[in-house]
């Protein structure tokens, strides 16, 4: 075992994690970086408040705007803050994620691997009242989970969640409708809903329409990438209200008529998340062997990872912006996944993160890449690269 950690980690770990270039002691840290939690934005005039609540100072983020440091032991979810949504859980080197993709105002976003949606509630928040969000997630009981935080935070109005696999996932932003708000394009108010318009979302769907969805999904909580997207939220003023069913469902390639930020903060090992690898420690170090350290099950991640990034590009509009970003540290699920992405587009150029001058973490093999770890930055270990799509 390695004496430099807090955590009794064990010597194949170790191996792994210098087998990926990796300093084991980024862990040391450990238990000493802070839990951050961010602010929802009009709500920081309550901070002396909130502090009284959860019984600590809040200790501002100077690089990140509308973030707070926090001791690692205080808890958040029993207090009124958290209750009413004026407080989220969310760590720096995610919000950071987010900045990079420099989503604004009237942006049409995807969202990818989107649940259990903190960043997409981030994305929420910048954007506003205007443009969209599009979350999409293969996993459906993470992704209702992800549906449940956008109503606790009253985050949803323009946003609509897809159970649907990343890979294969085709549907561009509804710019055509967006501002129809509730009025569906012939101009009929859309809580009237016909046999083939959304009316407002409701939860309770029509039973014979669950029963179908249900023998559809044939039991599986995942989207297999060849079914049709299932579409599990969608607010008032996502531009799904009043629209027709079939015209949802039109598929298409981004170039022209995509989206104008994607994010694709993909399925990884999570092994730069010290709180995650800290859960081993209870499921036992054995499971750590299975999901982290097993040689084929990182080749199908890495693959998969690269068929998110391919395609989220592909959905992406001409002059759009990209964040690839994974909470693993090593190079086969980042700098590897982005070269071998690079070598076969020569429409994507990586960007500078214009944002990042003062942020605490490291370059990535790839210039203009950043590396967030848990010595260096006190925050979660995170990748992220960002790409900028080019005419061609
Ligand atoms: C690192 S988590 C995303 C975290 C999320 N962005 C957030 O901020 O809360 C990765 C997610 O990718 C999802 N995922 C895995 N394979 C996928 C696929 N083929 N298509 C879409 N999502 C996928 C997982 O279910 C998981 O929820």
């Amino acid at each position: 075992m390695e004496e430099a950690c807090s955590l009794p980690l064990p010597d194949a770990f170790i191996d792994f994690l210098k087998e990926n270039g990796l300093d084991p002691s980024i862990y040391s840290t450990g238990d000493s970086i802070p839990r951050y939690i961010r602010i929802k934005p009009g709500s920081e005039s309550e901070l002396l408040g909130i502090e009284d609540e959860i019984k600590c100072t809040l200790e501002k983020v100077l690089w990140l705007p509308g973030f707070y440091a926090i001791p690692p032991h205080i808890q958040i979810a029993s207090s009124d803050a958290y209750r009413q949504g004026k407080i989220y859980g969310m760590d720096a080197a995610s919000g950071a994620a987010v900045v990079a993709l420099n989503a604004s105002r009237g942006d049409h976003v995807l969202d990818l691997c989107t649940a259990p949606g903190a960043k997409l509630c981030m994305l929420s928040d910048l954007l506003g009242d205007s443009g969209s969000l599009t979350g999409v997630d293969v996993a459906r009981h993470r992704l209702a989970a992800c549906r449940t935080m956008l109503q606790k935070y009253a985050l949803g109005d323009r946003c609509r969640l897809f159970v649907a696999d990343g890979t294969s996932f085709s549907l561009l932003p509804l710019r055509a409708y967006m501002d129809e708000s509730a009025m569906n394009i012939s101009g009929v108010p859309a809580s009237i809903e016909t046999a083939d318009t959304f009316a407002e979302w409701t939860p309770r769907r029509p039973w014979k329409e669950r029963k179908k969805a249900m023998k559809e999904r044939n039991g599986s909580h995942l989207a297999s990438a060849d079914a049709e997207p299932e579409l599990m939220f969608y607010g008032r003023h996502s531009g799904v209200v009043g629209l027709s069913k079939s015209k949802l469902f039109q598929t298409g390639c981004g170039d022209v008529a995509g989206y104008d930020k994607v994010l694709v903060d993909a399925e990884c090992t999570h092994d730069g998340s010290f709180r995650h690898i800290q859960k081993f420690e209870q499921w036992g170090w054995r499971t750590l062997q299975q999901r982290v350290l097993d040689a084929q099950r990182t080749d199908t991640l890495t693959d998969l990872q690269l068929h998110l990034l391919t395609n989220g590009f592909r959905l992406l509009k001409v002059g759009g912006t990209l964040v690839y970003s994974t909470c693993s540290l090593t190079v086969g699920q980042n700098e590897d996944v982005v070269e071998r992405f690079l070598s076969g587009n020569p429409s994507a150029e990586v960007q500078e993160i214009d944002a990042a001058k003062n942020w605490p973490c490291k370059s990535g093999r790839i210039p203009k890449t950043l590396r967030f770890d848990p010595l260096t930055s006190k925050t979660s270990g995170l990748f992220i690269a960002k790409l900028k799509k080019l005419a061609t």
